[in-house]
C-alpha cells in the first residue's frame, strides 16, 4: 500500500532550520553527508512519527571556491513530496501510460522521480529493491528538478 513518507525542502542554513522545527517540537531522527554529490540530508520528526512524516532538509554546500552551490535543485526552495510503494515498475507505468515523464526513471529498481502536472517534483521509493529490468535499467534521466 502506497505511503507518505517526507517532504523535502533545500535549505540555507540547516542547525538555524533544524533549531526552527525543534521549537515547534520536533527532533533530528537522521543525518547523512553526500561527499560525491556536495549535499547534506537531515530528516526531522515529531515524536513516535520517525519513518511515518518526516521533512527531510537538504542542504547543498557551497562550491569549493565559496560561490553558490552548482547543484540546488533550479534555485527552489520545495524539494519533493516522498511515497513508499509497493512495486516501483508498476507505479511508473501507470503513470507513464497516462503520459505523465518519469523524469528520473527507477533505474535502480528502488527509487524514481516524476512531476505533477504543475511540475511539483514526487519521488517514488521502493519498499525493498527490485531487480534492475526493461525498460527501466536503461533509461536515461529526462530532467532533474
Ligand atoms: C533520500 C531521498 O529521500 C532523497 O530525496 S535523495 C534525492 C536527491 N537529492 C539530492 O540530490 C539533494 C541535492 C540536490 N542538489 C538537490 O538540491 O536536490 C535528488 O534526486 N534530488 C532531486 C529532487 O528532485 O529532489
Ligand atoms: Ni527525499
Amino acid at each position: 500500500m502506497v505511503k507518505y513518507l517526507h517532504s523535502m525542502i533545500r535549505v540555507s542554513d540547516p542547525d538555524a532550520t533544524v533549531d526552527f522545527f525543534k521549537l515547534i517540537g520536533l527532533e533530528e531522527v537522521r543525518r547523512f553527508d553526500v561527499e560525491a554529490g556536495r549535499f547534506t540530508l537531515i530528516f526531522l520528526a515529531a515524536p513516535g512519527q520517525e519513518g511515518v512524516a518526516e521533512v527531510e532538509l537538504t542542504y547543498n554546500w557551497p562550491a569549493e571556491d565559496g560561490s553558490d552551490p552548482e547543484d540546488y535543485g533550479g534555485g527552489r526552495n520545495f524539494g519533493h513530496l516522498a511515497y513508499r510503494v509497493e512495486d516501483i515498475y508498476e507505479t511508473c507505468l501507470r503513470l507513464a501510460d497516462a503520459g505523465h515523464t518519469i523524469h528520473r526513471p527507477p533505474r535502480d529498481g528502488h527509487m524514481a522521480f516524476v512531476k505533477s502536472p504543475d511540475g511539483i517534483s514526487v519521488e517514488l521509493l521502493q519498499d525493498g529493491k527490485l531487480e534492475p529490468k526493461e525498460p527501466w535499467a536503461n533509461m536515461e534521466n529526462t530532467g532533474s528538478w
